[in-house]
């Protein structure tokens, strides 16, 4: 694609002002700043490591949660949990005894780690309220959420590549989207772990939510799956961009993740000249999963009326720049880069990632 001189002045401009506030600012921002004491830092592959764990754990009680049949709770909504109906359930069956003692741990770990979602297994329901508490504590007592937030930040820090939305900036001034007078007007961004990023450098206003904010005075605790939908296509509850950085792969059901891609149009202004959706993925979700490919990917957007704008895979993530289309919207060319990656599946295990849209 061509930068036009215009274009590479304003990204020379825009640049200029984001060394000029890392002097004030680190890349990851005042949080981190305010915070750098406080939190200690993690080696990339403990942070890793803490994912992993996190993940595996509410994938287990995704699991265990449907087949207990906790009330209100199916496997459509398992992962979006309340925790506490399920303090409630498991409270509601104490007389089980689901209390475990340190000896217990070794044998509760197997049976995690047997736990599939197409095994019925031979657990009893003692077996499973007794695991559903040994991970609730794990996650809520005994930190493994804080954990698993902390990991992400670090995650984010510039000395691992940075905030994600980093490329997006990148990619919004090379095609002249945005400069140094031009901002967009508002944005989304789901699974907002800290206030101060990229994102804010090019758009006036903009909204964060998460699950489990750590900051509820700036990032507001909601799911976005339950986020109302804008009535009558109401533009002041749409956005010109929706961010969406390693968020899908945290929806453990597929079938979820294709319902949270088919929502985000509902929250885009089509009146709006960007039209924009960021999302970011691991790089094996798409480059070494069983079920689904880049190529399939871009089908499914295609389907879901989105053209790829951008495409950047690094080493370990695949960054995706996408816009809803206008019906008169003429193709161009996307931009696809590649970093320490290639488009063909990676070696190694296979992962079940997949995404099921229902049109
Ligand atoms: C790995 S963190 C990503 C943080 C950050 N966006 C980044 O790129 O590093 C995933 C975040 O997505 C949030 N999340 C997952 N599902 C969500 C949903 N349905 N609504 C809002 N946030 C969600 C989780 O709470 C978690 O904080």
């Amino acid at each position: 694609m061509n930068i036009t001189k215009k274009n590479k002045n304003d990204k020379k401009r825009l640049n200029g002002a984001c060394r000029k506030s890392r002097n004030r600012q680190t890349i990851t921002g005042k949080l981190l700043n305010g915070q750098a004491n406080k939190i200690p830092k993690i080696k990339p592959e403990k942070t890793r490591k803490i994912i992993r764990r996190f993940h595996f754990l509410i994938n287990k009680r995704r699991i265990i949660c449907t087949r207990l049949q906790i009330p209100n709770i199916s496997e459509d909504n398992a992962e979006n949990l309340n925790k506490s109906r399920i303090d409630e359930f498991i409270r509601t069956n104490s007389n089980l005894d689901v209390n475990y003692t340190e000896s217990d741990k070794p044998v509760i770990e197997k049976k995690l780690l047997k736990l599939q979602t197409s095994d019925t297994g031979n657990n009893t329901k003692k077996d499973l309220l007794r695991c559903l508490k040994y991970l609730m504590d794990e996650i809520y007592v005994n930190g493994g959420l804080q954990n698993y937030q902390r990991a992400s930040i670090m995650g984010q820090d510039s000395n691992r590549g940075g905030d994600s939305s980093k490329i997006l900036v990148k990619w919004l001034i090379e095609r002249g989207m945005i400069n140094n007078k031009k901002k967009l007007n508002n944005a989304l961004e789901i699974g907002c772990l800290q206030r101060n990023n990229h994102i804010n450098k090019i758009v006036d206003k903009v909204e964060r939510i998460d699950l489990n904010s750590n900051d509820e005075k700036h990032i507001k605790k909601q799911d976005f799956m339950k986020r109302p939908i804008p009535k009558d296509n109401n533009r002041r509850e749409q956005f010109d961009l929706i961010s969406c950085s390693l968020v899908l792969n945290f929806v453990p059901n597929p079938i979820d993740r294709g319902e949270m891609i088919k929502r985000f149009a509902k929250f885009i202004n089509k009146q709006s000249e960007y039209k924009l959706l960021f999302i970011v993925l691991p790089l094996p979700c798409i480059y070494n999963s069983r079920y689904i490919t880049n190529k399939d990917f871009m089908q499914m957007m295609s389907v879901l009326n989105y053209r790829l704008l951008n495409q950047h895979n690094s080493s370990k993530l695949v960054y995706y720049l996408f816009q809803l289309n206008d019906s008169d919207i003429s193709k161009n060319d996307p931009t696809v880069t590649n970093s320490n990656a290639s488009d063909t599946k990676h070696s190694g295990k296979k992962n079940n990632f997949r995404i099921i849209v229902k049109v």
